[in-house]
């Protein structure tokens, strides 16, 4: 399938996740192309972590394909899908506390950078481009949950993915900080060409920055396509109405 002439970066076909006797993820299809920050969002329960563990490896599919950069991954171990350029965030934060914020982002490089010199020209590269410098010698621990969280981002932009993919990077922030992290975003993908696939739960940001929206409901994909097609779907308004009534 092919978008405008793009080529997909990521295609899912009839991915399927069981746990037991629980369909966590069910058929779904989507692609993610060249240069965009796709959003993937849906109520509790919808199965979007579950989606984004396989992408990445971490879960096995029950059934259906994965495709990474042209190649079948389907099954494939996180390391191996890591190093061809797919790198993802931990929603829990994925920095180590007690390591400087150099040598938290220098983590970043250890697969895909040779040579120390080159490894701390990344680092510093990433930093200035994060808006991290100040920080470099900071314990990253210490630091403000925003700024922590950019430093979970610095560490896998660190290996200069050609796609990253974020694992709800905007709970717990602030609004200034969440502008930032999205000027962030735009950033890398405006300036690196890197894609972007984004799990998060704050609306207001996915509208705002991601150029397409995959909607989760039920372990399915519900809807897909602009900011604006999706705000005005019937089906994902009565998905979240019915998802917060029921709570
Ligand atoms: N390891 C697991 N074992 C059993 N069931 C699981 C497992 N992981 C997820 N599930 C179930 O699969 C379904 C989808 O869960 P998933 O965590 O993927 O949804 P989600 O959209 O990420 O939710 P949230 O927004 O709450 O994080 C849920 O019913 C969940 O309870």
């Amino acid at each position: 399938m092919q978008h405008e002439g793009k080529e997909a970066l990521l295609r899912t076909e009839g991915l399927t996740r069981r746990f037991g006797g629980l369909v966590a993820v069910s058929d779904v299809d989507f692609d993610i192309l060249p240069g965009e920050i796709l959003g993937l969002i849906g109520p509790n329960g919808a199965g979007k972590s579950t989606t984004f563990n396989l992408i990445s490896g971490f879960y096995k599919p029950s059934a259906g394909k994965l495709t990474v950069f042209g190649e079948n991954c389907t099954g494939k171990s996180p390391l191996t899908i890591s190093r061809m350029g797919l790198v993802r965030t931990f929603q829990h934060g994925s920095l180590m506390p007690s390591m400087s914020v150099r040598d938290n982002i220098l983590l970043g490089t250890i697969h895909g950078v040779r040579g120390a010199g080159k490894r701390r020209e990344r680092a510093a590269e990433t930093a200035e481009m994060l808006g991290l410098t100040p920080y470099l010698s900071e314990e990253a621990g210490t630091l403000p949950h925003g700024i922590q969280r950019l430093v979970s981002i610095g560490i896998a932009f660190a290996a200069r993915p050609r796609l990253l993919c974020l694992d709800e990077p905007l709970t717990g922030l602030n609004q200034t900080e969440v502008a930032n992290t999205l000027a962030v975003l735009e950033k890398i993908r405006d300036e690196h060409g890197c894609s972007v696939l984004l799990v998060e739960h704050n609306m207001k940001a996915v509208m705002k920055v991601c150029d397409r929206i995959v909607v989760l409901h039920h372990g399915q994909v519900l809807a897909s396509g602009t900011p604006a097609e999706i705000r005005a779907d019937k089906s994902v308004i009565e998905a979240y109405l019915g998802h917060r009534h029921a709570n």
